[in-house]
């Protein structure tokens, strides 16, 4: 598989001949406002450009949305990609919504669900902790598996919590993705993960390759890619976690 970090947790995944784009966020930088009740108010979203051609990554066999938000989806996807692209996402509810923005073949991820040979699994998340996570939402990851290729789960903005720890024990993912800037707002504490939550996932998971996205990308973040970087050295985590810069791409 090659794995690309477009911007925050927009990715391109090449896995058994089919190309994926995940969580489709793709205006230009300093479109939209800074999220409210947050970190660097002065400073609109996205904070930094793409690193490719916008119609590049429209180029792909299949979009997943993992939730809504606006940083993993937004008018600019709606705009750029083929409204006949198959799209996969979490529930009904979301389906209707990314129907109404002129999508046409939209499936509700499941626990079974394939797509070109390769198994699409759900997994559940949760973005936050307590009193938050009614705000926030309901999210998704999912598992890609196939019989020429390792285990991919790509968790989605989720905390560390025991469904990230099923999930590891289901499927026995060799390659994991976890967005990893501990956004977070002024109150109620880390909405997806922070160095503490990977470090969680690399002991329950310590032969797998870590990538860790969704990092300095919108105004909220809280955890920097060097301030990970230092914490990967300091907990022996060096070569299992990785923590690509935007454009860069891994053959796993
Ligand atoms: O009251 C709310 C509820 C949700 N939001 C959204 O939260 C996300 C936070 O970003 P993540 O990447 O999901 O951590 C953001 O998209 C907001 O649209 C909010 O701001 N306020």
């Amino acid at each position: 598989m090659n794995i690309q970090l477009i911007r925050n947790a927009t990715l391109v995944i090449d896995y058994a001949g089919t190309r994926f784009l995940i969580d489709p966020f793709l205006a230009e930088k300093g479109t939209y406002p800074p999220f409210a009740g947050s970190l660097r108010q002065d400073q609109n979203n996205p904070l930094v450009d793409l690193p490719v051609d916008v119609q590049q990554l429209a180029q792909v066999d299949a979009v997943i949305v993992t939730h809504l938000h606006l940083d993993h989806y937004d008018a600019r996807a709606a705009e750029v990609l083929a409204h006949d692209i198959p799209m996969f996402v979490q529930n009904e509810t979301d389906a209707e919504k990314v129907r109404q923005d002129g999508f046409q073949n939209v499936t509700v991820l499941t626990e079974n669900t394939a797509f070109e040979g390769i198994s699409l699994s759900k997994t559940a998340g949760e973005h936050g902790r307590g009193d938050i996570l009614q705000r926030l939402g309901q999210v998704c990851g999912v598992v890609f598996q196939h019989p020429d290729e390792a285990t991919l789960y790509v968790a989605g903005d989720t905390v560390w919590y025991d469904g990230v720890q099923k999930a590891l024990d289901t499927y026995k993912p060799q390659v994991i993705v976890v967005n990893g800037g501990d956004n977070q707002f002024l109150q109620g504490g880390s909405l997806v993960m922070g160095k503490e939550d990977i470090y969680e996932v690399f002991q329950a998971a310590p032969q797998a390759t870590i990538l860790s996205v969704h990092m300095e990308a919108v105004n909220h973040w809280t955890l920097s890619r060097d301030e990970l970087r230092a914490y990967i050295e300091e907990k022996g985590m060096h070569g299992h976690v990785l923590v690509p810069e935007d454009g860069e791409s891994y053959e796993l």
